[in-house]
């Protein structure tokens, strides 16, 4: 199986400050992993790197087979799509839902490019794919706080990434909210032509069964990495956590998490 990424011994220093201590994954192609970590573990960082935002201080970072120093950043950036509340504060508040999407083909702010019909179907068939078929026709300034992530990560897929990185994506959402997102995150990953995703959050209840995959990062460092179903539980979750827990089950394999 092909690689989407792999860290061998990466290490990122800031002043004298070791922000990510000699990290060691790798992504292969069909697996969604998820992130967990405490405030200040270092996700973020990870994410930045990835995205080759920065660059390691030592070791060897791969990403879509790119190596880098070896590799043109903004071709690597179009392969990867990355939703964040962070960029709801970039977009326009004014435009359209759909040309917002469409403006993920051309990974700008606002689309000052020409486009064909047939693009402007696609982004419209995207948001259709994602239950978004209603908010087509508003201004973005409109849309609840639920609807605005499901239409970055519509913009998102309009570039055809081949990693998704979904940046703490239920931040600032209602419960009801929270759990439709969840659910059209669940329906990209059931998609034959799925990105790769990698999903970014605080909480265990918000990670799906199709997140097979887990980090658990504290402080910089891997603490654990593998299959939830290994890594889901109350022991290995209070080891990592250093606090007293309780997990809670919910279905057949959802997770939450309590301190006692
Ligand atoms: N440019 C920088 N210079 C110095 N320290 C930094 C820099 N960027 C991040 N840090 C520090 O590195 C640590 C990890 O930050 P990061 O933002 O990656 O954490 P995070 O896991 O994403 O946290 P959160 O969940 O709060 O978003 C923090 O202690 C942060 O202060």
């Amino acid at each position: 199986m092909g690689e989407i990424l792999s860290f061998k011994d990466v290490s990122l220093e800031r002043g004298d400050h070791i922000i990510l201590k000699h990290i060691d994954w790798t992504i292969h192609e069909k697996q969604n992993w998820a992130i967990l970590g405490l405030n200040g573990a270092g996700k973020t960082t990870l994410l930045k790197l990835i995205h080759g935002d920065i660059w390691p201080t030592s070791g060897q970072l791969k990403v879509l087979g790119g190596v880098f120093g070896h590799t043109s950043i903004p071709e690597l950036k179009r392969k990867i799509g990355w939703v964040s509340t962070a960029l709801q504060d970039w977009l326009h508040p004014g435009d359209l839902v759909e040309s917002i999407v469409l403006s993920g083909k051309f990974a700008s702010i606002g689309v000052y490019e020409h486009y064909t019909e047939a693009e402007m179907d696609q982004a419209k068939t995207i948001l259709n794919r994602l239950g978004g078929k209603r908010l087509i026709g508003k201004p973005y300034r409109v849309l609840s706080q639920g609807e605005r992530q499901l239409v970055l990560i519509a913009r998102a897929l309009m570039a055809k990434p081949e990693l998704l990185i979904l940046d703490e994506p239920c931040n600032g959402l209602d419960l009801f909210a929270r759990e439709q997102l969840l659910q059209r995150v669940a329906l990209i990953a059931a998609e034959p032509n799925s990105p790769a995703l990698l999903f970014v959050s605080h909480y265990t209840e918000e990670l799906l069964p199709c997140f097979k995959n887990l980090l658990l990062l504290r402080n910089g460092e891997i603490v654990e990495k593998g299959s939830r179903q290994e890594l889901l539980n109350e022991a290995t979750l209070s080891k990592f956590y250093r606090e007293p827990i309780q997990t809670l089950k919910l279905g057949k394999e959802r997770v939450a998490v309590y301190p006692t």
